[in-house]
Order: C-alpha cells, then structure tokens, then sequence
C-alpha cells in the first residue's frame, strides 16, 4: 500500500467524521465548498478605504433582549466588517452602547419616524440583519416590515433571524421571491415558519425535504435549519454542515451566526458566481457562517468546557476563521 494512498484514506475518513455524506454532498464537494468560502474572503491589501470589507447593520434589542443584537453586531465585526450600526428601540440604546465602543448604536426602532431614520442609513449599508433581540412588540414589528419594505426597493440583502422570523411567520408575503433574503430559523422558528407558508406539522422523518420544500414554497430564498447538523437550501440545492462543534448550547449562538453572515453574504454577492464557481453565493455564504460558528463553538468549547458562553466563542472567531478559510 502507498504512502499517497493511505494519506488519501486517512484524509477521507477525517473528512467523513467531520461531514455527513449524502448523495448530493461528497468529501470533493465539501472540500469544493472549504475553497468557494476562501475564494469570496476579500484580499488583504493597503489600498482599500473603510467601509469596503462590509458596512452591517443589525436591527433589533428592546427593553428585554441586548445581549442579542450585540453578539450579532459584534461578530460581523469579527469576522470582518468595517462598521456594525445598531438600530434598536430606545432604552436598550445605553445598554447596547455600553457593552462595546466598537458598535455604532441608533436608538430609533419604536420612533415613530423609525423607517425614515433608517432609511437615512441605508444607502450605506451593504446588508441588513433582521430580528436577534427585537421582541414581539407590535409597533416595533410594523416598524420592521416598513424598514424590510425599504431595504428590499434597494435591493439590500436581508438576513433574518429570530423575532424577524416572527414577523416573516405572520406575514410570509414580506420576504416571498425576495432573492437576496437568508431566513435562519431554529428548530421553533422553523415550525412556525412552516406551518404559516405550507401548513401541519414539520416532517421529522425528512429534514432535507423539508428545508427544501420551505425554500420552495418562499419562491427560493435561501433557508438554514439550525440543529444538530444545518441544512442550507435555496430551494434548489440542500448543503448541510455537520462542522464538529460540541455539547454546548448555551443561547446568543445564533445571534453569532447571523452576524457573521452580514459580511459573508456582502464577500459573496461582491465576488459573485465567477468565484463561487457558478454555486449560489448565498449558499456559500450560509456554509461558511454555518461552519464558523461551529468551529467557533468547538474551540470555546475545549477552553471553557460547560462554563463556554457566547462571549467565549465569539474570541475564537478570529483563529477559527484562520484554521478553516486561510490558506
Ligand atoms: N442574550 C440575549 O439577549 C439573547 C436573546 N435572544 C433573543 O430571544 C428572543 C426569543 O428567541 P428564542 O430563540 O428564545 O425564541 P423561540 O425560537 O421562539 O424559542 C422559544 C422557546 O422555544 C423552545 N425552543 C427553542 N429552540 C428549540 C429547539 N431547538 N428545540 C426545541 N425547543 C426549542 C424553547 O422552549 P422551552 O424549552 O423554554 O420550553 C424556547 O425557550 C429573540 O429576540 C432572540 O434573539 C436569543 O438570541 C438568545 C440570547
Ligand atoms: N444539536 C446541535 N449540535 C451541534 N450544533 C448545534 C446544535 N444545535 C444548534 N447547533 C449550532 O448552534 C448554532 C445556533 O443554533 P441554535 O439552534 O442554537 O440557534 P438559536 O436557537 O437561534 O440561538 P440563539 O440562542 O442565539 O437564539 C448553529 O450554528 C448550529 O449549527
Ligand atoms: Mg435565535
């Protein structure tokens, strides 16, 4: 037996532990999409200005929930982004703004000019992330659907998560055919979402099918099932990320995930099909986000143990997003 052979052998087994195999999904095409992510990560240089590598916004955080929209904002920043602004209702303003001098914080959400105030913002923003922290608040809500409204008659890309998800269950025609959305349900989230758009119970038995089906039925924006594995679809395609993460679920991972994703989508749209080798470049964006988060969790994991928090796993995003995307 030679050398080169066992590498390869030993290689794919690594692979198969750390991916689920499908029919659809080979050790090549994890390894494809390993690559497709480093091919969107902007190159480092000296001649780009701020605001280039991603402008995020994160709209949500009321009086119950700052945690959320902070960890969310903070990790676009992480991953990458120049500038996170933060559009939340007015007393969570303070709060948010004193976790970090690194956000820029608009207490605007329950004004009655809210749309108009971040209308302001929006030319300069590259991707909105819609719902960690908002409450279910119905003045906020109806707000949110005017600032969703305006974002899509930009064309900006909307990511959406949590009580934005809430809102998306109540009114699926606010994101229907919107092909710039991510919609990132959790397992509640996406049973909601499921029984507003197609009705009954979700179908245990086919998780593939079924994040398929709903991506489908939004007129093919582009899901992620969080859980034990994520399973991404735009309704045409089903990628799932089995990344090893750990036992750990503490709560604000999401709100990582759909942070990380603002600039990942703002990469992808920028570097466009040519560079994810004709894949949907939000699909690619969704794995890798996907597959950070998890490593993100794994290594927090290995320090802190049980006691690993969000605010542990977002200090590893740095040397997690060396060790996965580059080379
Ligand atoms: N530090 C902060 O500020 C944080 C604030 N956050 C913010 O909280 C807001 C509400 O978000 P959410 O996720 O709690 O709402 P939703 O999905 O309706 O869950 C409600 C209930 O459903 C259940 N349940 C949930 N997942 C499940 C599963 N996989 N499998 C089975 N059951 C599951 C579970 O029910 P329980 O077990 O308690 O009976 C859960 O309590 C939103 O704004 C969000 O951004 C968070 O981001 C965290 C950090
Ligand atoms: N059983 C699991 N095993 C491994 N990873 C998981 C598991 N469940 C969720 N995750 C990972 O945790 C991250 C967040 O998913 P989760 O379902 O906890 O979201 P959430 O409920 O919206 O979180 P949040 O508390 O921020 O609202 C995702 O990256 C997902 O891959
Ligand atoms: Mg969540």
């Amino acid at each position: 037996m030679g050398l080169g052979w066992v590498a390869t052998l030993v290689c794919e087994r690594v692979l198969r532990r750390t991916f689920s195999l499908h029919k659809a999904q080979s050790v090549e095409d994890m390894e494809n999409f390993f690559q497709l992510v480093r091919n969107i990560v902007p190159a480092p240089t000296l001649k780009k200005h701020k605001g280039q590598d991603g402008q995020i916004g994160v709209v949500g955080g009321c009086q119950e929930y700052t945690g959320a929209p902070y960890f969310a904002a903070i990790s676009a920043l992480k991953v990458g982004a120049d500038l996170s602004h933060v559009f939340c209702a007015r007393e969570a303003a303070p709060v948010i703004k004193s976790y970090s001098p690194e956000l820029i914080v608009h207490p605007v959400l329950d004004s009655l000019s809210a749309v108009e105030e971040v209308q302001k913002w929006l030319p300069r923003l590259h991707v909105l992330i819609v719902g960690p922290g908002l409450g279910r608040d119905d003045q906020l809500l109806s707000n949110v659907r005017g600032i969703v409204e305006a974002s899509k008659a930009r064309d900006i890309p909307l990511v959406i998560d949590a009580d934005g998800l809430w809102l998306i269950a109540q009114q699926p025609a606010l994101i229907q055919g919107y092909q710039k959305a991510i919609l990132t349900p959790n397992k509640m989230e996406f049973s909601r979402l499921w029984e507003a758009v197609i009705g009954g119970p979700v179908d245990d038995r086919d998780h593939r099918g079924s994040v398929l089906r709903l991506s489908q039925a939004l007129g093919n924006v582009t899901v992620v099932q969080k859980g034990e594995q994520d399973l991404i679809s735009n309704g045409q395609q089903v990628l799932a990320c089995s990344q090893e993460g750990s036992s750990r679920r503490c709560g604000g991972q999401g709100d990582l995930l759909s942070g990380s994703l603002g600039p990942m989508v703002h990469w992808a749209l920028l570097a466009g099909p040519e560079k994810t080798n004709g894949s949907s470049p939000l699909l690619v964006a969704a794995w890798g986000a996907c597959t950070l988060t998890r490593q993100c969790n794994h290594q927090a994991f290995q320090k802190h143990g049980r006691s690993t928090t969000t605010t542990d796993m977002i200090s590893e995003v740095g040397a997690a997003f060396s060790k996965l995307f580059e080379t």
